[in-house]
């Protein structure tokens, strides 16, 4: 069979990199995305980016709330939609130029049979499709989702004005991120989700800590509670809880969880589970030659994994990759004001769970002075390492722990021991000088 193409990539968020990849390497590639001016995907124009711009700027407004400080700053959020629209038309613009050998087609695909994708009244065929469609918000039953009131992480990242007050439903990655944010720049926040504690798998004095911390920003923290029916009215949202009790709140923000995309799905051959397309330890779906990545396929719903694993299947491709990816070599993260949750490698609950001897050596990061100075009193390093101390993961709990994290995971990947790390002096003051403690103590 003669193909248009040597590989096409179906959606253009995280998939254009494996695109501008095949391109370079002489591959005759496509991409087809439904949203061109959009190009870059949800981490670009919904997600990361903009979640920690806005974060950035909720972090300056929390800081100045110290008693050293006078005066009073306010988020604009009209001017940092601006700045976050510039930023944003750059990023795009430069990663179009970056498609230069890349044959860009706009418009929404959809995979009518092996090999062979259909956009608008145009076929198209490639010897490799890499579909990577992405994922969108969930809006649990009961919710009347409108966009205005009852709005979801994409609505919050176009908002032109703070409001008053905010519930936010769910306590994932967006739900604790987005709290933290509406609290830091000061907006009265509850947080509503259906379980007892915060973070339930991480490391219990994280957990415990992390919900010290909303206390601290002020957030109203109501556990234990599912929505049941939640609707706009004049009063505001009218939410039913599970158990009956009713509340009103301007605004309700849904963050319980996001699904994959996978109608562009149109051949029985690739099959659809229940949490997005199935693929094996190479990603490749129930038909050969085809493949799915990132949010789609329903394994991790991170920016740096879908590009991972888009470019592993690119490498494979080119006869370039040797070894599948370990998915637990990824970093893991959710950013909390002023100290964020990050891990890597196995944690204490999944060690708990499992047969293996783990040693931990944790270092709390209260009472010492370059902490205090940074508001990270609540924090905490925990390193675990194995029966013959190779070290094995990490969940830290500090500013920018999702940077500091980073140390562990190239020992981890390096397969380092304890007696190796301890070898590393780092740099004091700083967090990282805890992190040294924490191997020292394994
Ligand atoms: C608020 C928020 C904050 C986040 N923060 C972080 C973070 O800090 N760090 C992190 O790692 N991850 C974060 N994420 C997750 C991250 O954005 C996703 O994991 C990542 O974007 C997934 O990339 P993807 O390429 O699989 O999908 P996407 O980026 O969603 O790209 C899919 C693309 O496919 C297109 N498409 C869909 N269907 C079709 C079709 N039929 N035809 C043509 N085109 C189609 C879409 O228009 C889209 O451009 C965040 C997500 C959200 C919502
Ligand atoms: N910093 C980051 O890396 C970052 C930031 C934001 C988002 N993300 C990614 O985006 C994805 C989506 O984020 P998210 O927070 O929406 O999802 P999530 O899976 O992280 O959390 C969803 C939350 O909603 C709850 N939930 C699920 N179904 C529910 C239901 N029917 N009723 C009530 N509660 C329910 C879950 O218990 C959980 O607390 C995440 O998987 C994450 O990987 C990552």
């Amino acid at each position: 069979m003669i193909y248009d193409y040597d590989i096409l990539f179906l959606g253009g968020g995280l998939n254009y990199a494996g695109a501008v990849t095949a391109a370079k390497a002489g591959l005759r590639t496509a991409l087809v995305e439904k949203k061109m001016v959009h190009l870059g995907g949800t981490c670009l124009h919904n997600g990361c980016i903009p979640s920690k711009m806005y974060l950035h700027a909720a972090e300056t407004v929390l800081a100045s709330r110290k008693n050293h400080f006078t005066g009073k700053i306010e988020l604009d959020m009209a001017k940092l939609d601006t700045e976050k629209e510039t930023m944003l038309s750059m990023a795009t613009g430069a990663i179009t130029k970056q498609c230069s050998d890349v044959e860009l087609i706009d418009g929404e695909g959809v995979l009518i049979a092996p090999y062979t994708v259909k956009v608008a009244d145009r076929t198209v065929t490639a010897k490799h499709i890499v579909i990577g469609t992405g994922s969108s918000a969930f809006i649990p039953e009961g919710v009347d989702y409108d966009g205005e009131d009852v709005i979801s992480s994409d609505d919050v990242l176009n908002m032109k004005e703070l409001p008053e007050k905010i519930a936010v439903y769910g306590a994932g990655a967006i739900g604790l991120e987005m709290a933290s944010f509406f609290a830091a720049a000061g907006v009265e926040t509850e947080l509503i989700w259906r379980h007892d504690r915060l973070l339930r798998k991480a490391h219990p004095t994280i957990s415990k800590h992390l919900m010290k911390q909303f206390e601290n920003l002020g957030v109203t923290l109501m556990g234990y509670q599912t929505v049941k029916t939640a609707k706009k009215t004049k009063r505001g949202v009218h939410i039913v809880f599970g158990d009956g009790k009713e509340h009103y709140v301007p605004k309700l923000l849904v963050a319980t969880g996001r699904r994959a995309n996978t109608d562009a799905v149109q051949t029985e051959e690739v099959k659809v589970g229940k949490k997005g397309i199935e693929t094996d330890v190479h990603f490749e779906t129930t038909l050969r030659d085809h493949y799915a990545v990132g949010d789609c396929n329903g394994k991790i719903q991170l920016a740096h994994a879908a590009r991972a694993e888009v470019l592993y299947v690119v490498r494979r491709i080119l006869g370039k990759q040797r070894e599948a990816i370990r998915m637990e070599n990824i970093v893991k993260f959710i950013h909390t004001l002023p100290s964020s949750y990050a891990y890597v490698g196995k944690i204490r609950s999944q060690l708990e769970d499992g047969d293996v001897t783990y040693h931990e050596s944790s270092v709390p990061l209260g009472g010492l002075p370059y902490p205090h100075i940074n508001d990270a009193d609540l924090g905490l390093m925990a390193v675990y390492g194995d029966e013959e101390n190779f070290i094995i993961g990490a969940e830290i709990f500090a500013p920018h722990a999702e940077e500091l994290v980073a140390i562990v995971a190239m020992a981890i990947a390096g397969e380092m021991d304890a007696t190796l790390a301890k070898r590393t002096i780092l740099a004091h003051p700083t967090f990282s000088e805890s992190l040294e403690k924490s191997f020292m103590r394994l």
